[in-house]
């Protein structure tokens, strides 16, 4: 279901119309809580089906039924074939719909516990959330979850839609012990609007007027509610936040800064600045398709054009000059994991931030929430659907808001740098002052002066491989050699590092890529030392090897592939270790039930079945002579 393109177009038309009257809300509840039936009759009695819609749903509705001769309108709304058999819905489908007061646009998301990721989406544009619940159910926790969603990402006004009314014989009692339930449990959300109303969606009851069978309800209608209701907070009341997209400049003449305003309003004449830079200037003109505007304000997309000429580019935001966006590169952040393999903490991500990109890492969870209890746990990663509070780093400053002033210039979603997908989204809280506050050393004795001292350049040889492929003996011939050429060397292996610096950390996921973390950055600080590092770790994870690759200057960093098959290890089994694997004693071992990744480029690739430990060693050193890391006259 192309939902997004759908919503795009529509989009574009109700800005154009006028953004007033527009009121964006999601519906949330589980299979079968009657939600989709409930939207088909909100699009129904708006009249916003057409009529070839309309009649392929009579169709459907014969071929499918479930409601004997009425139509199902849950046919409508659940999208494709093959998710319609799996019973569930597993996309963001936008509809919209206009009455004569308002104009509405809703997210149907899909009420199974998997797609975290789709609801996030949907509720991330809303100005409010339609929660729906059974009324032979009451609250069940995916209410719970879906709430606390919503509420994460900054909706506070709840409509509570009892469902199903007619199947408890529209008990006023089990309406309102439903409400007063849902009442406690929002307040510990910080929710205090919320307003409940009993329904019929099938039957249509107290959906669009008052209905007989509730006489003890005084409240509106679900309609009427959704046409009055108060939205307020109107984002082009905030300061004027413009990240750019683009530069357009056809000719020498002109220069404009084009993308979608995030907040605010703008008019020329308006003094700006720019971040990152922080260099200030002033709108010449608001260049639009059908000629200049004399004002834009947050969602139109416009193009800019300053009065002076200064240098901005893509992922740059300009901004109100009296209240500019904060600059910073740490923050706090709540984070929604979204991907089967969890959120490893000082993995390195990217982060895409409005029009920026960047690369990122996590801290360890400060708590990961349990959304029925709303309980803090401690965690040590982020699995799917988790969501939890940890720190960010990214790997420059960027221009941002916290997500409670500004939802779009504070939210991000990140993305696996190897398969490219989105494996998590997130809101910031606020910037860590720490980054500002560490400052680097200017040093008088830098690396040029102990390379000319020692006489050879710094590198680091990283040696990967499975246990027991030989890296340690190799690793150690390497350095006998190098020290009677005499270079300065260290050797990092299991013995100096899992003992001291890393003796906290077992053998998960979690605790060999901070392992990797810590040695690579022992590594960059040798480096700089003017040493050779040779290291003989597993390090089974390309993002971790790259990892470290990057801490060090270009060059400097030599990837060395000990290639022992599989089989071969574990007839050496040096330390018993594989068979006691294989046993069941030795969880997470890497090649029997934890997994190495091959390293798809490396400097040198050594395959052990073909040459002794002193071939590979020499190997290596020969490599360190042609690259004039170091000479044989030494
Ligand atoms: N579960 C499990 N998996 C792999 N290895 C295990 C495990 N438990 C203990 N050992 C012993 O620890 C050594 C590997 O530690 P590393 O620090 O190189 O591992 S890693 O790079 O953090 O993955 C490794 O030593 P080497 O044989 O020198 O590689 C093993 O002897
Ligand atoms: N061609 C070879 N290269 C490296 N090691 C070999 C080779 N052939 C046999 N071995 C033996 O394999 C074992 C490798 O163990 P080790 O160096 O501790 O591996 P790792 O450090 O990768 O776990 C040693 O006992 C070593 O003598």
């Amino acid at each position: 279901m192309n939902a997004e393109g759908r919503f795009e177009d529509v989009e574009a038309y109700l800005i154009a119309q006028q953004a007033k009257g527009l009121l964006r809300f999601i519906t949330c509840g589980s299979v079968d809580d009657g939600k989709s039936t409930l939207i088909g009759r909100l699009l129904h009695e708006s009249k916003a089906l057409f009529d070839d819609q309309l009649a392929a749903l009579e169709g459907d509705s014969r071929k499918f039924g479930t409601q004997g001769d009425e139509l199902d309108f849950a046919l409508l709304l659940d999208g494709l074939g093959a998710e319609r058999e799996q019973g569930i819905t597993i996309d963001v489908a936008y509809r919209f719909f206009v009455t004569e007061k308002r104009k509405f646009i809703v997210a149907d998301t899909p009420g199974h516990e998997q797609y975290t990721r789709n609801m996030i989406t949907g509720a991330s544009t809303a100005d409010l959330a339609v929660i729906l619940v059974d009324a032979r159910k009451g609250l069940l926790t995916q209410t719970r979850r879906h709430s606390y969603l919503v509420s994460l990402v900054g909706i506070r006004r709840i409509v509570l839609a009892v469902n199903k009314l007619d199947l408890v014989d529209w008990s006023q009692e089990v309406f309102e012990s439903i409400e007063r339930d849902y009442r406690a449990f929002a307040a510990q959300l910080g929710i205090e609007d919320v307003v409940a109303i009993p329904l019929s969606a099938l039957r249509g009851d107290n959906l669009s007027s008052p209905s007989a069978r509730t006489p003890w309800y005084r409240g509106p209608s679900l309609l009427q509610h959704l046409e009055t209701v108060d939205v307020g907070g109107d984002d082009a009341s905030g300061p004027l936040r413009l990240p750019v997209q683009w530069v357009n400049r056809p000719d020498l003449d002109f220069r404009g800064y084009s993308g979608r305003i995030l907040g605010g309003r703008v008019r020329p004449g308006d003094a700006v600045r720019v971040l990152p830079s922080g260099r200030t200037s002033t709108v010449a003109r608001i260049v639009t398709f059908d000629g200049d505007l004399a004002e834009a304000r947050s969602g139109q997309s416009v193009t800019l054009t300053l009065t002076d000429d200064i240098d901005i580019s893509r992922g740059d935001v300009i901004c109100a000059a009296g209240d500019p966006a904060g600059l910073a590169d740490q923050f706090e952040a709540t984070l929604v994991w979204m991907a089967d393999a969890p959120m490893l903490p000082g993995r390195p991500y990217l982060v895409k931030l409005g029009a920026t990109t960047l690369g990122a890492s996590f801290g360890q969870p400060k708590y990961v929430v349990d959304v029925n209890s709303l309980e803090h746990l401690a965690a040590k990663t982020l699995e799917l659907n988790g969501i939890g509070v940890a720190n960010l780093t990214l790997d420059r400053a960027v221009a941002f808001d916290p997500y409670a002033s500004n939802r779009d210039m504070g939210s991000f979603i990140v993305i696996d740098r190897y398969t490219n997908q989105t494996v998590g989204a997130g809101l910031l809280h606020f910037a860590l002052r720490r980054s500002q506050n560490i400052h680097w050393q200017a040093v008088e004795v830098d690396k040029q002066a102990r390379i000319r001292q020692n006489g050879h350049s710094p590198c680091v040889l990283w040696l990967t491989g499975l246990s027991g492929s030989g890296k340690s003996t190799i690793a150690n011939i390497v350095e006998r050699q190098l020290h009677a050429l005499g270079a300065r060397t260290y050797l990092l292996d299991g013995d100096n590092v899992r003992h001291g610096l890393s003796k906290d950390l077992g053998f998960t996921d979690a605790d060999r890529v901070e392992n990797i973390r810590r040695i690579g950055e022992v590594a960059r600080l040798m480096v700089d030392a003017g040493l050779i590092v040779i290291t003989a770790f597993i390090s089974p994870f390309r993002s971790e090897r790259q990892l470290a690759r990057g801490m060090v200057e270009d060059g400097e960093f030599i990837e060395i592939f000990v290639d022992t098959p599989l089989a071969v290890v574990e007839q050496r089994d040096p330390k018993g270790l594989y068979k006691k694997a294989r046993r069941g004693e030795l969880k997470n071992f890497t090649g029997i039930d934890s997994p190495y990744e091959v390293p798809a480029a490396p400097e040198l690739h050594l395959r052990t079945m073909e040459q002794s430990p002193e071939e590979s060693a020499s190997a290596i050193v020969d490599l360190l002579v042609r690259r004039g890391v170091i000479r044989r006259s030494h």
